[in-house]
């Protein structure tokens, strides 16, 4: 699918996201290890999150929606899964495949956990090390995936220490969930903090230890069922958060939205940018921050982004991106690197794209320098890459383009935001 964007737009009106990613495949996984029956509100339907349903039902949860299209998740135990009689598809989200395979190497049966042509590409011995270190036994082809999983020797899982060698959420929750079937304590030492929706998901203990976070599970840690409503998801609301700060005349409202704050890092690089976003209404739901989002078009200007605020806006790299290119002077992001092992290489694939549509911009191993020149972009045919957030944020550069911006392979939202081409579509009122 080619998406054909209009020029000259601005944003006015309510925008409705999907729910988090991030929080509904834990919100489900949590489920499905539940001693009981767990409902889950708002739960999206998103291609990845719908992997890991698929992949939760191939170890024999039953999962379905009800009447109020609730998410009704029958919770078997954490030793209630079944052995799956094929390998489980994680299709394109690399979030089910590192979590599961925590979950999945403290079994008494073996699995395999395959993916799409992307996700076959991604780094699996990032989980693997950790894994093994607690006696797990994890095979790799290559570094990647498919990972077969066969269960651990004699005594199962132990419990082990591990220190995260890259700020990965997702290298986290696979210790903290293979440690719910390790024998005595599994502590995880975070040094630079990345989202902690598992954590608080399961209510664990966690320390600050010399400057260092620390989390701990115990082996044998039940999960109590209960109602999880999914807020909505920063990382879907930051392309409208970019969008309508950089299309003069626009202001929006976004509502419901997760404010967790090892999310929100695009907010204050916004603000110091020069945006004009306001928050509003602020509460929780259940163990998660939320509130209403209120953006109004501001003029930017270049900004430094590096060290430890990174994994707090992993995902929105590519919007800021398109952000820092519309701004005036330059924009330097560092400690980046991560983006390349992504759906794509976001580093490159962004770099591409932004040239293509006039912006001066230059790729560095581990981020971007763009010399902003103020909301000047070219309309031009621009690819996906397969990649949501890329091709999402080619939908946000379209709004400031002169002339018609076709996206390519744009289909491929769906993996996080299934309702966004049409959603910006309804948004934009030509200027
Ligand atoms: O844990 C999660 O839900 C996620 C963690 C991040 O990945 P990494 O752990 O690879 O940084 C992020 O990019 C991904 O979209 C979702
Ligand atoms: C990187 C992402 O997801 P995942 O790692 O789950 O595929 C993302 O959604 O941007």
């Amino acid at each position: 699918m080619t998406q054909i964007l209009p020029t000259a737009v601005s944003l006015h009106g309510s925008v409705s996201i999907p729910a988090d990613k991030s929080i509904s495949h834990r919100s489900a996984m949590l489920s499905a290890l539940a001693d009981g029956t767990s409902r889950i509100r708002n739960f999206p339907r998103s291609a990845d999150p719908l992997s890991t349903l698929r992949v939760l039902r191939g170890l024999g949860v039953s999962i379905h929606r009800d009447n109020d299209d609730v998410l009704v998740v029958e919770g078997v135990g954490i030793d209630g899964l079944r052995p799956p009689d094929a390998p489980l598809d994680c299709g394109n989200s690399g979030t089910t495949m590192r979590l599961m395979s925590g979950i999945l190497a403290g079994q008494p049966f073996g699995s395999v956990l395959t993916g799409d042509e992307s996700l076959q590409m991604r780094p699996m011995k990032r989980i693997a090390d950790p894994l093994r270190a607690m006696g797990g036994r994890v095979t790799l082809v290559d570094g990647h995936a498919p990972i077969r999983l066969r269960p651990a020797p004699e005594g199962g899982l132990k419990g082990t220490k591990y220190r995260l060698p890259v700020a990965s959420a997702q290298v986290k929750s696979c210790v903290l969930l293979a440690g719910l079937y390790a024998r005595g304590r599994t502590t995880v030492i975070e040094p630079t903090r990345c989202r902690d929706h598992t954590e608080r998901m399961l209510g664990l203990e966690t320390h600050e230890v010399g400057g260092e976070r620390e989390i701990y599970v115990d082996g044998g840690h039940r999960i109590e069922p209960g109602t999880w409503t999914v807020p909505g998801d920063f990382s879907g609301a930051a392309f409208f958060i970019v969008a309508a700060t950089i299309t003069p005349g626009s202001e929006i409202l976004i509502e419901n939205v997760g404010l967790n704050p090892s999310r929100t890092a695009l907010i204050d690089v916004l603000r110091e940018m020069g945006a004009d976003i306001r928050i509003e209404n602020e509460r929780a739901e259940g163990s998660e921050p939320i509130g209403d989002i209120l953006v109004s078009s501001a003029p930017l200007h270049g900004v430094e982004v590096g060290g430890r605020v990174i994994p707090n806006l992993i995902d929105e790299v590519p919007v800021l991106a398109v952000a820092a290119a519309c701004a005036e002077g330059q924009t330097v992001i560092r400690d980046a690197e991560e983006l390349r092992v992504k759906e794509t290489d976001r580093l490159h694939a962004i770099t591409e794209n932004l040239r293509a549509m006039g912006a001066e911009i230059d790729e560095r191993p581990d981020g971007l320098d763009i010399e902003g020149n103020g909301p000047n972009l070219l309309g031009t045919t621009v690819r996906s890459f397969d990649d949501h957030r890329i091709a999402m944020a080619m939908g946000v550069a379209a709004c400031v383009a002169h002339g018609p911006t076709q996206v390519v392979d744009a289909k491929c939202a769906r993996v996080s935001f299934p309702g966004f081409w049409d959603e910006l579509d309804r948004l934009a009122k030509p200027r």
